[in-house]
């Protein structure tokens, strides 16, 4: 349902993404794990149609995010919780989303109720909101169009430990109903928590993929990402 083919990035001499690829399933969770800057968020946005691969394709849905009928409402994305606008309400940004996508007002009921905000909270603008409550927000727009495929940025921040649980539950639901859920994040254990297949990346390239126990089999899951991932930042020393 997700395809990197090749993918290569280069801004301005720096090479965020070489030769990227990767493939997500229907019905799974893909963690994709690297440290800072190692280029999660650009290889999203390629796929999101936000940005344009130098070389090599994305594609969702077996086409590139832009050529798909209705993308917004197909494939749910949460990127930056904070690119709303601040003066409007919560259920107003649903609202306004929920009617581009022609999509009933029925709807905007159900997604706050699926993400745990309250009727009150909807009512409050979201200059006012904590990062959890906006990032709750942001899972709620994209769960608007009932997408087949998710693709989260580091949907976790700022939720407290109750939400983490309450996250990891709803995209193993959301997995469990046949969607296919690309979920980035530079935190180890909560990737681990959740997927089923994990795509570990570091400097811009795939260090390696595989189920977490193909992953951690020689020496654990941690010892052997922070290793991958030292060796990729002194192989581009
Ligand atoms: N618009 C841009 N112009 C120039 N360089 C960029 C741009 N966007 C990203 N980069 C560079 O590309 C590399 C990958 O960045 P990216 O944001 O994709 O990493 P990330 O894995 O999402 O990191 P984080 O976990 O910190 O969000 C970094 O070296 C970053 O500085």
């Amino acid at each position: 349902m997700i395809e990197f083919n090749r993918v290569s990035k280069v801004y301005k001499g720096v090479k965020a993404l070489d030769d990227v690829s990767f493939a997500v399933g229907p019905g799974s969770v893909t963690g994709f794990l690297g440290p800072n800057g190692a280029g999660k968020s650009t290889a999203l946005r390629i796929l999101l149609g936000l940005s344009r691969a130098t070389s090599g394709s994305a594609t969702v849905l077996g086409r590139p995010y832009g050529e798909l009928d209705r993308p917004a409402a197909r494939v749910g994305a949460l990127l930056d919780a904070d690119a709303r606008h601040p003066g409007r309400t919560g259920r107003e940004v649903l609202t306004l989303t929920a009617t581009a996508l022609g999509l009933p007002g029925t709807r905007v009921e159900e997604v706050l109720d699926l993400v745990g905000l309250t009727g009150r909270e909807s009512r409050r603008t979201v200059g006012g909101y904590s990062l959890g409550m906006r990032q709750r927000l942001g899972l709620a727009e994209a769960l608007l169009g009932e997408p087949e495929v998710l693709v989260l940025d580091e949907p976790a921040n700022g939720l407290d430990p109750q939400g983490i649980r309450w996250l990891r539950g709803l995209i193993r639901d959301l997995a469990a109903s046949g969607r296919a859920v690309l979920l980035s994040s530079h935190l180890l254990h909560e990737v681990e928590q959740v997927a089923d297949h994990i795509v570990m990346i570091g400097r811009g390239r795939v260090l390696a993929q595989g189920t977490a126990a193909e992953l951690g089999r020689d020496r654990g899951l941690e010892e052997t990402f922070i290793e991958l991932t030292a060796h990729a930042d002194r192989g581009a020393a």
